[in-house]
């Protein structure tokens, strides 16, 4: 029996076509849509698009939004799976915020593409019939939510965009694919450990995020404080540590109860407390920095944001993201 998959089509170069200028522009009848006639074997279909938008334009509004479309479908229609096509840019963003806090065991996939639909090569429908294989597949079940685009299956947890135009731009750095699409099937190679899932129903807290350099002092963190964000992210150094002239910045914060997590700004490993000397992991962590546990940036900016909804209190924030 065909399953029954629900298909949120939400903008991004995927549904774009290019102009004769070269230009790529929201097309006027999204081509995927119009396709979809075509993908009707692949499952029982049921297509909507609740907004359409180039993906730097989706922000936690727009991501809350398809935790709520998922839920209500899953609970009043009883579909079998999701597919998300979404712009690359934010992709793994809008992924990651839908892997924390959807209340339904089904498959998700989202997906995308790097060429608009009208040119030559045109990877999003290709990626987009990969992606009902997936969210048909028995096996997809349990395993969060994936991200597939050109053959390979991802966690939404570990994946990220790392070129800005190629079609393999999709990889896990830190662990690779967890399958693969192939023209016989799906599959999966590795099982993700272990699933988080927290409610949301605000996303109005401010999380700000900063990369740090070589001679990074405090006067951001000061900026950030005097702007009362409810949070801050900090792409740190190696293992976890910061020029000592931003530990003033830190102290700051924390007297505002103002949670500060930090990742590496490097796209592999972990942070530490490795390093005792003048803003070095050590001396971090006994400030009450937390720790995160081996996200990038943007994806601990989400978990702090979807943290904060629950609690201010920085303890539980640190077990949070101890999980
Ligand atoms: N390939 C893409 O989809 C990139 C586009 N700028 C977007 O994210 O909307």
């Amino acid at each position: 029996m065909k399953k029954k998959i629900l298909i949120l089509h939400t903008g991004g170069t995927i549904s774009m076509m290019e102009d004769s200028s070269g230009s790529v522009i929201p097309g006027i009848n999204n081509p995927l849509t119009t396709q979809t006639e075509k993908l009707n074997n692949l499952g029982d279909l049921i297509v909507k698009e609740p907004f359409h938008l180039p993906s730097p334009h989706v922000t936690p509004v727009e991501m809350l939004a398809l935790k709520g479309i998922i839920e209500e479908e899953y609970n009043l229609n009883s579909i079998d799976g999701v597919v998300i096509t979404h712009g690359t840019d934010t992709l793994e963003e809008t992924a990651y915020f839908l892997d924390l806090t959807v209340q339904a065991n089904i498959p998700i996939v989202v997906t995308g593409a790097m060429r608009s639909s009208n040119e030559i090569g045109s990877d999003g429908l290709y990626n987009l019939i990969s992606s009902l294989r997936v969210a048909a597949s028995e096996e997809a079940k349990n395993k969060g939510v994936l991200v597939v685009l050109n053959d390979e299956i991802h966690t939404a947890k570990n994946v990220t965009k790392t070129h800005t135009s190629n079609v393999s731009t999709f990889q896990s750095p830190q662990y690779g694919p967890i399958g693969i699409v192939t023209k016989r099937g799906v599959m999966f190679h590795h099982s993700p450990t272990y699933k988080e899932r927290y409610d949301i129903k605000d996303v109005s807290n401010r999380v700000a995020l900063i990369k740090a350099y070589a001679g990074l002092d405090s006067s951001l963190l000061l900026a950030i404080n005097q702007l009362q964000y409810d949070g801050v992210v900090i792409e740190a150094l190696g293992q976890g540590n910061l020029p000592p002239d931003a530990v003033e910045g830190i102290r700051k914060l924390h007297e505002n109860d103002i949670p500060v997590v930090i990742v590496s700004r490097c796209f592999n490993g972990i942070v530490q407390d490795v390093y005792g000397y003048d803003g070095g992991g050590k001396q971090l962590r006994d400030m009450g920095v937390i720790f995160s546990n081996g996200l990038n940036g943007q994806k601990a900016r989400l978990k702090l944001l979807i943290s904060l909804s629950h609690t201010k209190d920085t303890n539980e924030i640190r077990a949070i993201f101890k999980q």
